[in-house]
């Protein structure tokens, strides 16, 4: 591991005040190595999302510390906060959350021109190479299958060349082949660019293509495998539901 992308200490969320207070995250240790691809996994409510989005600087966490390289992002303002959401993070989302009213080629682009950063034209030419979408750049994204959206999706995520892309359940909205197909992209993302993948998903299969599987239950994490295999992954999920269900 050369390096950490991401580490939250202590990370603590509690969402709501005074008598149903909900403890989505409960003093979670964790840290993203740089170069690698993890899926985080866990039950219905185990805190996959709000872990995301407190690591990724999209809301802020009750207490701990969350840092992007050495950032520490709960001492930031909300302007170095944003800042440092349109250049050093990347997100996917399941819903893709493209600009309709845009080209491809537009919606890659848009971090670099909301950042104002000077557009690395080498990085562009690589990065839409990658998702091979170079002959749809002219393209509105309605025009596209879902999957092709979301490659328009995890190019724009790697326009800026950020040091983290945060993926939540980046193949929940595609069918087994398709879903396949952006896996094997953000493979190659990390294995050949050196970029790192923090992805939420509740596919066994999706989790067997990530170096490392982190387990969430009640906002902690109850396990932390190695390349488990899709088989491992779903024994271990289905034994934390009978657990919950005893
Ligand atoms: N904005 C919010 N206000 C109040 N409670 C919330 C909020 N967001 C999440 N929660 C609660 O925090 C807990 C963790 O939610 P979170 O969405 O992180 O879980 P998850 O593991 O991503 O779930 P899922 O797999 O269903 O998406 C849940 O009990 C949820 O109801």
């Amino acid at each position: 591991m050369v390096g950490t992308a991401v580490r939250v200490e202590k990370l603590t969320k509690v969402y709501g005040v005074g008598s149903a207070p909900v403890t989505a995250l409960d003093s979670v240790d964790a840290a993203f190595g740089r170069g690698t691809f993890t899926a985080v996994m866990g039950p219905s409510g185990s805190g996959k999302s709000t872990l995301l989005q407190t690591a990724a600087g999209l809301d802020r966490p009750s207490s701990g510390q969350v840092f992007i390289g050495d950032t520490d992002l709960t001492r930031m303002s909300e302007t170095k906060l944003t800042e440092l959401r349109r250049t050093r993070v990347g997100f996917v989302f399941q819903a893709f959350n493209l600009i309709g009213a845009l080209t491809v080629e537009e919606n890659i682009v848009l971090p670099l021109r909301l950042s104002g950063a000077p557009a690395d034209r080498a990085w562009l030419a690589q990065v839409v190479d990658r998702v091979g979408l170079g002959d749809r750049l002219r393209h509105r994204p309605a025009a596209l299958s879902g999957g092709q959206q979301q490659r328009v999706a995890i190019a724009r995520a790697l326009a800026t060349r950020p040091e983290v892309i945060f993926c939540d359940e980046p193949t929940g909205a595609l069918d087994s082949r398709t879903a396949a197909d952006v896996l094997t992209l953000l493979r190659a993302v990390v294995d050949e660019q050196g970029q790192t993948v923090v992805m939420v998903t509740h596919d066994p299969v999706a989790a067997s293509y990530a170096d490392r599987v982190m387990v969430l239950a009640d906002g902690r994490v109850v396990a932390d495998m190695p390349q488990p295999g899709a088989a491992r992954i779903a024994e271990h999920l289905a034994s934390l539901d009978r657990r919950a269900a005893r």
